[in-house]
């Protein structure tokens, strides 16, 4: 049973997450979403809209204004906020928030946490060692990065990156055996716990063109991919390829697995946010608590000028409750 609100970590103030989560309150009814509490700088909201906010000082307080207007509890003047122009004072804010809204998840007083985007370069400059929020939050809930995985989620696909945050020309060297598989294995308990599929289909994209074509384009396959599949068949679980990468993303294909696993970022979210980008949403399987995010980035470039879609934050909520409810009722 869903009992307390959602958190939304407002992200980088100079970026859309303050907009875009005004305009998913906006669309509370429309899009049926449950009450959530805003958590960072309330200026960062009011300074691109004029609708109603309150500001509250926990969680709970937010549920009964949620009604008749945004409840923002607010941690911190960041220190005069331009949308479109990143600070470090705004870097230090957006981890702040993200820090104080996994906390509220994880003690319960929300049941989820929806985290708007921050610049990673920015944080980087502040000393926030970790590649992005993922590794963050899978930190600071005890849980190994390697377990903690990134999918991508749309109306008609999932995808999951195996390599994330590195560079491309790092990928080979980072792909083993022992990581394949794990991401699997990661990825197919959490789809069993937030998604109640109880055994996924999974799908395993080459590395290269023609999945290396018997080893005449390349010999990742030959040597980490069919090894990592034929290890996760042995232990039972559903998963084909590796697949040629170009071919694995047609309307026919998609019809034929639960999710994609993908050697680097690119190969798995650039099919994703071609196809569904204004319904797309970035989620963390493997943790304790739900966690979601829109599948977009700050997007400096229109922030503050009333362009930004809240299309992704309102399938991100959406989602985080539907998480919800599944695990509430999941055996996993
Ligand atoms: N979950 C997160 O916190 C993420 C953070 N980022 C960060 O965002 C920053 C910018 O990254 P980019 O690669 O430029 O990606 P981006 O998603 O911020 O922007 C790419 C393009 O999409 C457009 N766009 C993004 N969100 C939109 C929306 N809601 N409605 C309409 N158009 C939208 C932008 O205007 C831009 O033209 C980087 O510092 C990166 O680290 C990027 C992706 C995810
Ligand atoms: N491109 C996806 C992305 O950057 C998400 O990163 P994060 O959720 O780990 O911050």
């Amino acid at each position: 049973m869903i009992v307390q609100p959602f958190v939304v970590s407002l992200g980088d103030p100079a970026g859309v997450g303050p907009e875009i989560t005004a305009g998913a309150w906006q669309a509370r009814a429309s899009a049926e979403l449950p009450p959530f509490v805003a958590v960072g700088d309330i200026e960062s909201i009011r300074r691109v809209w004029d609708g109603p906010v309150v500001q509250v000082d926990s969680a709970e307080a937010a549920v009964p204004v949620f009604a008749e207007a945004l409840p923002v509890w607010h941690l911190e003047d960041c220190g005069g906020v331009t949308p479109g122009v990143p600070t470090l004072e705004g870097a230090h804010c957006a981890l702040h928030s993200l820090e104080l809204g996994i906390g509220v998840a994880r003690s319960g007083q929300a049941e989820g946490l929806i985290t708007a985007p921050v610049c990673k370069d920015q944080l980087y400059k502040v000393g926030f060692t970790h590649a992005g929020q993922t590794e963050f939050i899978a930190d600071r809930c005890g849980v190994s990065r390697t377990n903690a995985v990134m999918m991508l989620a749309g109306p008609g696909l999932r995808v999951v990156p195996i390599t994330v945050h590195v560079p491309l020309r790092e990928v080979p060297g980072l792909l083993t055996i022992d990581l394949v598989v794990a991401r699997a294995q990661a990825t197919a308990r959490g789809m069993a716990r937030s998604f109640g599929i109880e055994q996924p289909r999974l799908a395993l994209a080459g590395f290269n063109p023609h999945a290396g074509e018997n080893g005449a384009i390349g010999s990742e396959e030959i040597e980490i991919l069919i090894p990592a599949v034929e290890r996760l068949r042995e232990e039972g679980f559903d998963i084909s390829g590796p697949h040629s990468p170009d071919a694995l993303f047609t309307p026919a294909a998609r019809e034929t697995y639960d999710a994609a696993l993908c050697c680097y970022h690119d190969q798995a979210l650039i099919p994703l946010k071609a196809l569904y980008f204004d319904e797309g949403v970035n989620l963390t399987l493997g943790l304790p608590i739900v966690r979601t995010s829109p599948d977009h980035g700050t997007a400096f470039n229109i922030a503050g000028q009333g362009k930004a879609s809240a299309g992704p934050m309102i399938a991100a909520i959406k989602m985080a409750e539907q998480i919800a409810r599944t695990r509430a009722t999941s055996s996993c």
